[in-house]
């Protein structure tokens, strides 16, 4: 045990089911006037909420998950036995969790498996027990030059790697917000690969669970690619109708570098939007002009040329798709994808306003069918505010800017703070 000046000050996350409640806030309470603890994250059940009934799985996970990502060094959990508690929390990888509720126990947890999540059962110990067990557990600290340490080594190794892209999605799907951002207003699409798709859905399926982080914003989960029928002999396609039930919402369609490496056409993007459609998920069909690396000179000329191309495009990609299902239309000059800069504002509003007069998008605004349109290509911080204008873009589509958390989040900021800037002058 170290001495009192050495002595780390924790942060830590709380939290409990709804036969745990009474614990939880005492042993909260007793934290945040504990000289040891840096802060406390409760991440509920809380006795006047709405989520009272949430299923300890969740909490133990979301308590955990904050310990695993680092946010906070441990986490204390409370039910009825202690034991569900550290079931679900040990499922999150990196995690080790316990049941204890004697002085023993507690003190191993720490000093021979370095376990950060402490959990206890408030039907199995009495509250001045809990208190001074949570109490104790305060001042262990794990001596990384142990003889233990090379065991807690080799529970590590027997992790097994939950696979996919689980590190790139954590980064997105674990940011913080301002909370003063009213990102609730906006959509938020995460497209990751075919292997990341149902890690990223589980998360978002659990994150409803949670304590808000994202602010109520709406995350929904789309695929990169689909095949347009939904089953047959397509070995290594991707049906539609099976990332419809895995829970996608959106698939993009006709990537520039699908068109380029796979030459998919405008009608193989209509075929398979209008399979996207037929299992009610969104098509978010990409068009643009141009090829990589070949930025057209400035001038009337080649905006006009740009625009042609791209409606032409857009009327043969909705071609058959019912004009009153939604669409989104991801417009990325070619030349801008992977650039230094995005093309320039005057370009993106003349292409976006050809698109919204074309004849098969004014037809579906007739109709009732929402044409959404997004700008990609280095799309990122700064870009939206520039790009506004009535009728013009309705939001972005982010490559390299959404693999960064921070400027990820910052994009998503600004573009909500448009869009309240525009509610608020309706
Ligand atoms: O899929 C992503 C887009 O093609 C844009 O990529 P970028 O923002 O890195 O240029």
């Amino acid at each position: 045990m170290s001495t009192e000046t050495q002595q780390p000050r924790w942060r830590i996350a709380v939290g409990c089911d709804d036969a745990g409640i009474n614990y939880k806030d005492k042993i909260k309470s007793d934290f945040s006037s504990n000289p040891r603890v840096a802060s406390v994250i409760d991440v509920g059940v809380a006795h006047d909420s709405e989520d009272k009934s949430t299923a300890y799985p969740h909490i133990a996970a979301a308590a955990a998950k904050l310990v695993a990502s680092g946010e906070c060094d441990r986490a204390l959990l409370i039910c009825g036995t202690g034991l569900g508690v550290a079931i679900a929390a040990n499922k999150i990888k990196g995690i080790r969790a316990v049941t204890a509720h004697d002085s023993f126990s507690v003190e191993r947890a720490v000093l021979s498996n370095n376990a950060q999540v402490l959990c206890m059962g408030e039907r199995v110990v009495g509250l001045e027990l809990a208190r001074r067990l949570a109490k104790e557990w305060l001042g262990y600290v794990f001596d990384e030059s142990s003889a233990s340490a090379e065991k807690v080594k080799a529970i590590h190794h027997y992790e097994g790697d939950e696979g996919g892209d689980e590190s790139q999605m954590k980064v997105l799907l674990f940011p913080v917000l301002p909370s003063s951002v009213p990102v609730c207003m906006i959509d938020i699409f995460i497209i990751p690969d075919h292997l990341s798709l149902r890690y990223a859905i589980n998360d978002l399926e659990y994150r409803q669970y949670e304590y808000d982080p994202i602010n109520d914003a709406r995350v929904f989960v789309g695929a990169q690619n689909c095949h347009w029928e939904d089953s047959g002999a397509f070995t290594g396609e991707v049906s539609p109708a099976v990332l419809a039930e895995l829970g996608c919402r959106v698939v993009e369609l006709g990537h520039a570098e699908r068109r380029r490496y796979f030459g998919e056409t405008d009608e193989m993007t209509s075929r398979k939007a209008q399979a996207v459609v037929r299992n009610g998920m969104v098509p978010l069909i990409c068009v643009g002009e141009g090829s990589p690396g070949q930025v057209p000179p400035p001038g009337e000329g080649a905006i006009k040329k740009a625009a042609e191309e791209v409606v032409g495009q857009v009327e043969r990609c909705l071609d058959g798709i019912d004009p009153t299902e939604q669409v989104l239309l991801a417009y990325e000059p070619v030349w801008a994808i992977g650039a230094a800069q995005p093309a320039g504002t005057e370009h993106v509003r003349a292409v976006v306003k050809a698109i919204r007069q074309s004849k098969v998008v004014r037809e579906r605004e007739e109709k009732g069918g929402a044409t959404r349109i997004l700008y990609g290509g280095s799309a990122g911080p700064g870009l939206f505010e520039r790009l506004k204008e009535e009728d013009g873009v309705d939001g972005l589509f982010l490559g390299r800017f959404a693999h960064e958390e921070g400027q990820f989040w910052e994009t998503i900021c600004e573009v909500a703070e448009v869009k309240l800037q525009e509610q608020s002058k309706k």
